[in-house]
């Protein structure tokens, strides 16, 4: 039985499955004469997983938050949110938005009241809410409740953005670029605790990052979009194999480049590092260990770089 159908008692609802998402043809157009923000965008978020939300700057990847979060309509094509077997429209659905948390960077916090106002609001609107969390994460980011969001720094207000969307525990939980402004260490104590909170209590959660080496560790699939478009959604384990990464002395890797297309090249005295595009094959595997080279998975960033670098307009990367 799920929350939906639990007859109401006074005990908290039990979390209903992680959420799913499916987008089929989905265009999005801001204006009639504009360019389509989404363009034919078909893809499924796998329920129960993390998934980095790729695309260079104007991609398109707020605007799929926004769908996702029921806060636009798309122009044509459909979406559809819920747990297994019950995908619905998430617009204008109650059950839909209550369940669905959306982080963005503008933090959707009340600026001109106390922090704890918006915790209380959050507390009544997620049926799943985690108060205790909630302070834990507001004393590790070192955030007054008492303090007025609009009287945070930058990287504060997004710490408590990001505070917000992990104790909702939503079964869908969406953070669009939220670390904006946050320094190192506070970034990764919200990627530690969210990989904690995230085994203990499983549910679907997107990342959009422009950090890709930095959150590509949390990354179970990956999707990628580029001008409206989605250029790939899979695994990230088949991400990675999109490429290789060989190490070792740089006389026997370039041996191995052979013809090959080289996304990365690092040389630090007589080793070298090279990432290439295109499976290995496993002969060329064995034949690349057995001659003493480490071989690697291809990083999701050089591979992010690769498929949407613009031919004649970006400067080649001088590695
Ligand atoms: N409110 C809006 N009105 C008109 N056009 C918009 C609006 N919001 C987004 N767009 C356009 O839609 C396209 C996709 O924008 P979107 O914000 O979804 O991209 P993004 O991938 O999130 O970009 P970034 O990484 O820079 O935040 C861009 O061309 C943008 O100019």
């Amino acid at each position: 039985m799920n929350a939906r159908t639990a007859p109401s008692t006074s005990a908290p609802p039990s979390p209903p499955e992680p959420f799913g998402a499916q987008l089929r043809d989905v265009v999005v157009r801001y204006g009639s004469d504009d360019d389509a923000a989404l363009d034919g965008a078909t893809l499924t978020i796998r329920p129960g997983t993390i998934t980095g939300l790729l695309g260079r700057n104007g991609a398109g990847k707020t605007t799929l938050a926004a769908l996702l979060a029921a806060f636009r309509r798309p122009t044509s094509g459909t979406v559809r949110v819920g747990a297994d077997g019950e995908l619905e429209d998430p617009f204008e659905n109650p059950w839909s938005t209550t369940h669905v948390q959306l982080v963005r960077e503008s933090g959707d916090v009340w600026g001109d009241s106390k922090a704890k106002d918006t915790l209380d609001y959050y507390a009544a609107l997620r049926p799943h809410w985690d108060a205790d969390l909630a302070a834990r994460l507001l004393d590790e980011f070192e955030i007054s409740p008492r303090k007025h969001p609009d009287q945070m720094s930058r990287g504060k207000r997004s710490a408590f953005g990001a505070a917000i969307g992990l104790a909702s525990r939503a079964p869908l939980t969406i953070f669009d670029e939220v670390y904006l402004g946050m320094d190192a260490p506070s970034r990764y104590a919200f990627y530690d605790a969210l990989l904690a909170d995230y085994a203990e209590h499983p549910r679907t959660i997107v990342l959009s990052s422009h950090l890709i080496d930095e959150v590509e560790r949390l990354f179970e699939d990956v999707v990628v979009i580029d001008r409206g478009k989605v250029l790939l959604a899979e695994p990230a384990e088949d991400v990675r194999s999109r490429g290789v990464s060989l190490t070792g002395p740089a006389e026997l890797v370039e041996r191995f480049v052979d013809g090959r297309e080289v996304l990365a090249r690092q040389r630090l005295g007589g080793t070298a590092q090279v990432t290439l595009f295109g499976a290995f094959g496993t002969d060329e595997r064995a034949a690349a260990t057995g001659a003493g080279l480490e071989v690697g998975s291809v990083p999701v960033q050089d591979l992010f770089v690769h498929l949407t670098r613009r031919p004649g307009s970006d400067r080649e990367e001088a590695r």
